[in-house]
């Protein structure tokens, strides 16, 4: 079934898979989902509003619960409020399907490295019975929307749309434009006839999304918390700036609210330089190549693995790197001298279709919890966080331990 989602896809059906799902993930199309977002914002700080203590927090565990809901309501366009329900169907599920086990790691090394080990034993990923849980789920959804004639502003209504129309228009010629950057190819690159996208390729995109954005952006919000924690200043600018521009915005935290929190922005592209989820990038050679001013040749098929977590922590291109500094990031044009060094998504035309998507879910989740929520480093704090070697994507180990201490506010 996944082997139908656009990580696992290549060749053609890649190509037209990409190109025709570009659309969904523009900033014009992201940001109407910035709301149910900001919604599961608002639950988390109830819940921790009733629940806060001067005992530590995981605040990863949180910032799971966080980015699973969101995710559920983003994509999936159900909300459970997983923090008043923690053991909801949907966050069990969820769980399994991005728990991480040896098996699971054995597996990970024979998907990059012994692709066709992987093809020969025909390796399921995942259990039969979380991916069935997960599509019923959709069907149900997508019937009960066919049945009332709601729609809803969400990934799966954008998918629903490509499924009937066979493609997803354009608001205006930015989105357009983005629209080309994420997966523009020129027509002769494409499939000619109507895009075919059955239920099954719609389930396995959705719950792609799911397995993508899950782990990598609850690990994000954890650990700039934790480094905010740490540098005390840093975390008070940051507030600062939130504080102005909800001021200036009602109190609501809108898509237009948060393109204004530019050093909230420099902390997210930060904390991914520091802490890239995907610790490398993996392609296959295409053609035999000989690197230029060596005599290291490359035969076609070599998998070639591209190290961004240690190029993003070299003193060569990112000085005193154990430093968390977003000043590096609050140049403007910091991001076109970084070209090929700063790869937390990736590059070129595989490089992560839910970049934008991830940028608004990770500052919505940190901009809700600084705004009513001071962190502290207790005794449990573990600094610098003790990284986990065998678990992909990039991960603390025992969480994120902090305090919290309600705000006061004016
Ligand atoms: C902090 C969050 C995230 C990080 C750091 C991240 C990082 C990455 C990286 C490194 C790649 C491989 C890129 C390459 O090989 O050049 C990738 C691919 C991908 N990501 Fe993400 N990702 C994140 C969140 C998401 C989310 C939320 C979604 C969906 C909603 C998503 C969807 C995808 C997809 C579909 C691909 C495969 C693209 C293709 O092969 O064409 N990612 N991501």
């Amino acid at each position: 079934m996944l082997a139908k989602s656009l990580f696992a896809l290549d060749g053609q059906r890649w190509r037209d898979m990409r190109s025709k799902l570009a659309p969904t993930f523009t900033t014009g199309k992201i940001k109407i989902m910035v709301p149910h977002m900001a919604e599961v914002g608002q639950n988390w700080l109830k819940f921790l509003s009733k629940n806060v203590s001067d005992e530590a927090v995981d605040l990863k565990e949180l910032a799971v619960t966080y980015t699973a809901d969101a995710i559920g309501s983003c994509v999936f366009g159900v909300n459970y409020n997983a923090f008043e329900n923690p053991n909801n169907t949907f966050m069990t599920m969820g769980r399994r399907l991005v728990g991480y086990d040896f098996k699971r790691g054995m597996k990970a090394i024979c998907v990059i490295f012994f692709p066709e080990v992987v093809k020969f034993f025909k390796f399921e990923w995942f259990d039969r019975s979380l991916v069935d849980f997960f599509c019923n789920l959709l069907k149900e959804m997508m019937d009960s929307r066919k049945k009332s004639g709601q729609t809803r502003k969400d990934f799966l209504q954008l998918m629903i749309e490509l499924k009937e129309k066979g493609s997803v228009a354009s608001d205006n010629a930015e989105d357009e434009k983005e629209s080309k950057e994420l997966g523009g190819f020129e027509d002769s690159q494409l499939s000619s006839g109507k895009f075919d996208f059955s239920d099954v390729d719609l389930y396995s995109q959705a719950i792609g999304f799911f397995v993508a954005g899950f782990e990598n952006s609850s690990t994000q919000i954890s650990l700039a918390c934790l480094e905010l924690a740490v540098e005390s200043e840093l975390q008070h600018r940051a507030q600062a700036e939130i504080d102005q521009v909800l001021k200036e915005h009602d109190g609501k935290l809108t898509a237009e609210a948060l393109k204004k929190m530019v050093y909230l922005e420099s902390i997210v592209q930060e904390t991914l330089r520091k802490y890239p989820p995907a610790g490398g990038l993996v392609r296959s050679c295409t053609k035999n190549y000989l690197i230029p001013g060596s005599n290291v040749r490359l035969e076609k098929g070599t998998t070639v693995m591209i190290p961004s977590y240690s190029l993003q922590n070299d003193p060569k291109y990112f000085p005193d790197p154990e430093r968390f500094d977003p000043e590096r990031f609050c140049n403007e044009d910091a991001h076109h001298k970084l070209q090929f060094l700063y790869t937390p998504f990736g590059d070129g035309p595989r490089h992560c279709i839910g970049m934008r998507f991830s940028h608004l879910l990770i500052k919505t989740g940190l901009a809700s919890i600084l705004s009513k929520f001071e962190i502290l480093p207790c005794k449990e704090t573990v600094y610098p966080p003790k990284i986990d070697p065998i678990r992909m994507p990039l991960s603390s180990v025992g969480g994120v331990q902090v305090k919290l201490q309600e705000r006061k506010v004016n």
